[in-house]
């Protein structure tokens, strides 16, 4: 089974061309997704007790969450320590129950994949990536975004010049979604040729 990891900074694309890849057949483990899902569930308890409040009905506010961590942005650090493994778990899962039923091969949307040396991990790297300007408009536009924000998740990310050097295959979501699918297409027929 090849194990394709997806990456890309904030706004790039990535969740857009986690979807292509899902279109296409392909199974896909999308780590923001599991982070999201586990503030419903397992990781309640634990960021509760570190960030007493953001928990409200159960489930932990993500809006209240980010407005605690840009006021102290030095504790984005301990909220990872406590999730991270969490999801790393949940990708362990993933794994193998696509081995278990005989998948060619697997995407993990892994958005730290380069900061969190993730890289070991997978057989190939696709970055998504998209003009600077553009990250900037679509990011800004969503409901919550503030510049501290935006700022905060930037500085936590390896740039996406470098992001794009070390990649096996880079996609370029600057244009049309067509031609995000058609580049998304020819990975796809490339990797199923070599699974
Ligand atoms: C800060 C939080 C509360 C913001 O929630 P919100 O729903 O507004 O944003 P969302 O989760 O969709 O993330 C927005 C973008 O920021 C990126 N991002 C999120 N956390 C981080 C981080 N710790 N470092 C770098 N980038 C991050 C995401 O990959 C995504 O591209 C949330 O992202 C969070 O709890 N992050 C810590 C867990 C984590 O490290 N997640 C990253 C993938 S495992
Ligand atoms: N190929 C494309 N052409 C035009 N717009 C696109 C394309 N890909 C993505 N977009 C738009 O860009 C915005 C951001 O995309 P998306 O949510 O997939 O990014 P992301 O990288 O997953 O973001 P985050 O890292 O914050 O989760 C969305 O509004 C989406 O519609």
């Amino acid at each position: 089974m090849i194990v394709v990891g997806l990456t890309g900074s904030i706004g790039m694309g990535k969740s857009t061309a986690a979807g292509m890849f899902r279109e296409l057949g392909v199974p896909v483990n999308d780590a923001d997704e599991v982070v999201h899902e586990l503030y419903r569930g397992e990781a309640v308890a634990p960021v509760e007790a570190a960030f007493p409040g953001v928990a409200k009905n159960g489930v932990i506010d993500r809006a209240e969450l980010s407005r605690r961590l840009v006021a102290a942005p030095e504790r984005l650090g301990e909220l990872e320590r406590i999730v991270h493994p969490l999801v790393r778990e949940r990708e362990r899962q993933f794994l193998a129950q696509q081995k278990a039923a005989g998948a060619p091969f697997v995407l993990l949307d892994i958005p730290l994949l380069y900061e969190t040396k993730a890289e070991a991990r997978v057989d190939r790297v696709v970055v998504v990536t998209c003009d600077p300007e553009k990250q900037r408009e679509r990011v800004m536009k969503r409901p919550g975004m503030t510049a501290e924000k935006f700022a905060m998740i930037l500085a936590r990310q390896v740039p996406d010049s470098e992001k794009r050097a070390r990649a096996d295959y880079i996609i370029d979501t600057s244009d049309s979604f067509d031609v995000t699918r058609e580049q998304i297409r020819a990975i796809v027929d490339e990797l199923r040729a070599a699974g």
